[in-house]
């Protein structure tokens, strides 16, 4: 695992659009895989800037974001859709049908599983997929468990999931219980991965996955199996990191 440890969160942002950027311009027809929430948005904006330098360019790229909350209309402020959308996709050249997220609406959501799996398939498999951590340790939405899901499928979300992001909905009631969630073999199917991470309260989070053991009680510590894995958090996410 390679490991950086960051001044701040801008210049993790910028690490990580680098790297990001770096894939696509080796490969411009890279297969991106691509994660929501508040710890990727630093990284949105500065490939959003690169894009409109002409540093990058996104017109062949297919991309697959990790997630969905079930449903939550796509127009939900609070979908990840509309997240993408206003962080990312409505800034660059992605062409439309190359953007794929999950379908919390769907109505078989067994189908939509499948499906989700079958086009990420058919594109050649993720080339670089990018990673948040719960504070329990998730990734994507695959929660902490005895089990863990293989491939995309529905999840019901922990107290500690909907308690973490109720700040992105008015009222806590109001977060979505279950989510579809691209699987364990899914993300590590990708040929590199970069996690990211800021902040104190996801420090122990990271202690755990960095920690030699891998448990299905951190879904995320799985990682450490993967060959190509990079780690860019800043200095208080990555404070109680013990082994390097
Ligand atoms: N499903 C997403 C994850 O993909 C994300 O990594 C995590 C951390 O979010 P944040 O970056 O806002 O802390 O939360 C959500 O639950």
């Amino acid at each position: 695992m390679r490991i950086y440890i960051e001044e701040n969160y801008e210049t993790m942002s910028k690490k990580a659009a680098l790297m990001v950027a770096s894939q696509i311009i080796l490969n411009p027809k890279s297969v991106l895989g691509l994660a929501t929430g508040s710890t990727p948005v630093g990284m949105y904006h500065e490939l959003v800037a690169m894009f409109k330098r002409g540093e990058v360019d996104f017109s062949e790229v297919i991309t697959f974001n990790l997630d969905e909350y079930y449903g939550l209309p796509k127009e939900h402020e609070s979908s990840y859709y509309r997240y993408m959308m206003d962080n990312f996709f409505s800034y660059v050249n992605v062409p439309e049908h190359h953007m794929h997220i999950p379908n919390g609406m769907g109505e078989n959501v067994v189908k939509e599983c499948l499906e989700y799996e079958e086009k990420i398939r058919i594109a050649g498999g993720i080339d670089l997929q990018i990673l948040g951590i719960g504070s329990n340790g998730h990734i994507g939405f695959n929660e902490p468990a005895d089990k863990l899901n293989v491939t995309t499928h529905l999840v019901r979300l922990t107290e500690k999931t909907i308690n973490d992001n109720s700040r992105f909905f008015e009222r806590e009631e109001d977060v979505p219980k279950e989510a579809l969630s691209v699987g364990i073999a899914t993300i590590m199917k990708a040929k590199k991965i970069v996690l990211l991470a800021s902040g104190r309260n996801k420090a122990e989070a990271i202690r755990e996955m960095t920690s030699g053991y891998v448990n299905t009680q951190v879904p995320a510590s799985i990682l450490q199996t993967h060959s190509e894995i990079t780690l860019i958090v800043d200095k208080e996410a990555g404070a109680l990191i013990e082994a390097i």
